[in-house]
């Protein structure tokens, strides 16, 4: 989809709309903090342009006095399979339910809509469409065409030009103040999105080029061959051909590198040789944040390590702990539930949350709050000439309160805290954040080399920048004389997110022993070549260190009861049809996963095991009709067929009717003593068992449930639409997606799939 495609119709404001709105309200929701980081700078830069805004998640749309004269600004990302993130779950409850004075307040009201999404998910952009439609239903009025954003093929395609035209729109509907307006204008030297590359002279002789023993530019005013110049340290300042193929080789073997080590970017010369003039540059994000050092004042790391978290006040219900303010629970037990031949290592971990008090459901998820690794944080902060223990305060420039921080800062927090809990040192660096980057460069050709990365000729090496995946660490090896200002960056990173887990245990089990178990992968990849750059999960890496790298197939204790893992509740989806057991125990189930997709049916079978235990127990019969298919790379002990034991005792004790077992690197794949028939992948199972498969699909008391990756949620769904054609339930293949999005509305067929 093109960035013009992504866009909806033009609007029309009618005539009778020509009362400018007194102020504007710029509402977000947002699950990992894309869609509220853009959200936050719309409203920074409204300020500073002399717009009156205020910026509110949408679950606190009451604070944006909705029926004052506003106009609305929405930007809303898109989670699960088409769901809303979980902080816009009230204001839809809130929607639904409201009438009278509440809806007519929308009515006439100027409204503009951004979408962020992936088209790699079925329901591209669902709660940003969702939302326009419902804005235009209740008589509101789009005064710019929405946009919808991909982050499949890069969000800022379709943002940066949606924010041009926003700006020009939003002038147009609503108040400002001329004077800041003009202001804001003359002040657009950062705003230039044409660059000619001579205004920056020649390079002089600096730091980089020092270091690297690159030669010095002299030529005046700049032509292509001071650029080729330019280009000579940029080449130097990145990698050599033979410095790339040496890093190649050393991180085919990622054993012989860490993930943390600092890795300089690399830049294509001929792109940057060939521009003389650069054109469409990200604009520079607004700043709008003051940051002071406190005098005499500072928290020493062991003790921020060992409090931070503990300085959050305790809570009286699950639900009010947050990223903020979490849950610290002690991890009682670990293991690994995979082989020496699996590709990767999956472990379990079981939790002590009986201080919690959380009622969960098989399928329930939760948040784990983890930190950045030391490896990364203090060199940074060391880059930076930093102090780690010195404290901040943070507030902003105008007298409007703005709630723009990247975290809250109504406490100091020292420089160690804000980069070890708060920003995201992985973030994939937004153009307006290498634009920023250019500006506090002192050496030529890094600026340069920054600008060029932030404009329309550098795209390609802007989508090379993507693909090496830098850490800030890196961005700041590679940049050796780029120093921005604490603020500058605080207000260009976005917050570290915490990671969400399904739960693999019954809660049956955990009002027994006050437990919650969870299986994750241990996440370890290289980037894709030429670059083999090691990259580590965050959260995955940081729990295996904690837990001692364990490669036990065996439950081992953890007796250090100083380990805590940071964690809050997910709370349950807004949406009807949650990720859960049906409540008719004989309704037929479908349990479809890869991997460690499979964790949410382990929750529901150690659920239904536990329920047989109960006095009186379900009917002997009750769960005959379920069925798991479980897809791996290789069976046996020494695989990764997670959880053999624990579903060869539910098939024999009857809380699993049948199972099937698929295992994509056997060539000849054995069958499993008890684990009937396998195939390669879980659609080919699905295929084999057609005529069951159908007879489910036509039963409607039957649930689909799947649970893994979007690439295999895809195979899985043709699977099943071109079973629906095979069989008869369907003429043809368009009526069969119908049918299945249909059976997804009437919470038949639910997904819970990651990229
Ligand atoms: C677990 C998960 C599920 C997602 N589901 C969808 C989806 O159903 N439809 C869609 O358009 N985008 C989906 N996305 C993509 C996000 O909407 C997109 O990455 C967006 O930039 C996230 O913005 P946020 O950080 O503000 O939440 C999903 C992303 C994740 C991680």
């Amino acid at each position: 989809m093109t960035a013009e495609e992504a866009v909806a119709p033009p609007p029309t404001m009618p005539a009778e709309a020509t009362r400018k709105a007194a102020s504007l309200s710029v509402l977000y929701a947002s699950q990992t903090g894309n869609a509220e980081w853009v959200a936050k700078h719309i409203h920074e830069e409204a300020l500073v342009r002399g717009i009156k805004s205020a910026c509110h998640v949408l679950d606190d749309h009451a604070k944006a006095d909705l029926s004052g004269n506003n106009a609305i600004v929405l930007v809303a990302s898109t989670t699960g399979d088409g769901d809303p993130p979980d902080n816009a779950t009230k204001f839809w409850r809130w929607l639904r339910r409201a009438k009278g004075a509440d809806l007519e307040a929308f009515k006439g009201k100027p409204y503009a809509v951004l979408g962020l999404g992936d088209t790699n998910y079925s329901n591209f952009c669902n709660t940003a469409k969702r939302l326009d439609r419902r804005m235009n239903d209740l008589g509101s009025i789009p005064f710019t065409k929405s946009g919808f954003a991909d982050d499949a093929t890069g969000l800022e395609a379709v943002i940066d030009p949606w924010l041009k035209k926003l700006w020009a729109d939003l002038l147009t509907v609503v108040e400002y103040d001329e004077a800041k307006e003009k202001a804001f204008r003359e002040n657009a030297g950062n705003a230039e999105s044409k660059l000619d590359m001579g205004k920056f002279g020649v390079a002089k002789k600096d730091d980089a080029a020092k270091k690297t023993g690159a030669k010095t530019t002299s030529a005046t005013p700049v032509d292509n061959a001071s650029i080729a110049a330019v280009t000579a340290e940029t080449q130097a300042l990145s990698l050599s051909d033979q410095d790339r193929s040496s890093v190649a080789n050393q991180f085919t073997s990622p054993a012989d590198s860490s993930a943390h080590d600092p890795t300089p970017i690399v830049v294509s010369p001929a792109g940057l040789q060939a521009v003389t003039t650069l054109t469409g540059v990200a604009k520079l994000p607004t700043k709008y944040l003051e940051v002071e050092r406190m005098p005499d004042a500072e928290r020493p790391i062991a003790h921020s390590r060992t409090n931070y978290f503990k300085l959050s006040a305790g809570h009286e219900s699950a639900f009010e702990f947050t990223a903020q303010s979490p849950y610290l629970a002690h991890i009682s037990r670990v293991r690994c539930l995979t082989g020496a031949v699996a590709l990767k290592r999956v472990l379990e971990i079981e939790l002590d949350i009986s201080g919690l008090g959380w009622n969960y459901t098989p399928g329930d998820a939760f948040a784990v709050v983890c930190p950045n690794p030391d490896e990364l944080v203090l060199p940074i902060i060391s880059r930076l000439g930093l102090d780690a223990t010195a404290l901040y305060k943070a507030g902003t420039a105008g007298a409007s309160a703005s709630q723009g921080y990247p975290f809250s800062m109504d406490e100091p927090v020292s420089a160690y805290e804000m980069f070890r809990y708060h920003i995201d040192l992985h973030a994939f660096p937004k153009k307006s954040f290498l634009r920023m980057l250019a500006e506090h460069a002192t050496d030529t050709s890094e600026k340069k080399t920054l600008l060029y990365l932030a404009s329309t000729q550098g795209a390609a090496d802007y989508r090379g920048l993507k693909a090496q995946q830098p850490s800030l660490l890196d961005l700041l090896v590679s940049f050796p004389t780029c120093s921005p200002p604490l603020a500058r960056l605080l207000e260009s990173l976005p917050h570290l997110q915490p990671r969400y887990y399904s739960v693999s245990s019954s809660p049956l089990g955990e009002r027994e022993t006050g437990t919650v178990r969870f299986a994750f992968n241990v996440v370890e990849y290289a980037t894709p070549a030429p670059y083999h750059k090691p990259v580590a999960g965050l959260c995955s890496t940081w729990l295996d260190k904690l837990t001692g790298t364990c490669t036990d197939r065996k439950w081992q204790d953890v007796s250090d009861t100083a380990l805590t893992v940071p964690l809050f509740p997910k709370p349950r989806p807004e949406s009807s049809h949650p990720f859960e057991l049906p409540s008719d125990p004989s309704a037929p189930i479908v349990m479809i996963a890869a991997g460690t997709g499979i964790s949410p049916f382990l929750s529901f079978l150690d659920h239904r095991a536990r329920q047989l235990k109960q006095t009186p127990p379900p009917p002997s019969a009750a769960f005959a009709s379920s069925w798991l298919v479980h897809g791996c790379r290789f069976p046996g002990a020494d695989g990764d067929a997670l959880y053999d034991t624990e579903i060869s005792a539910y098939l024999a004790d009857g809380a699993l009717g049948h199972l099937t077992r698929c295992h994509s690197r056997v060539e000849a794949p054995p069958l499993p003593a008890d684990a009937g028939v396998s195939y390669k992948y879980v659609q080919h199972a699905l295929a084999a068992e057609s005529v069951r498969v159908a007879e489910l699909l036509a039963d409607a008391r039957a649930r689909f449930y799947v649970c893994g990756s979007v690439a295999m949620a895809r195979e899985v769904n043709g699977a099943l639409a071109a079973i629906l054609v095979s069989q008869g339930i369907c003429a043809d293949n368009v009526a069969a997606i119908a049918r299945l999005s249909e059976m997804q509305a009437e919470g038949r067929y639910l997904r819970d799939l990651w990229t």
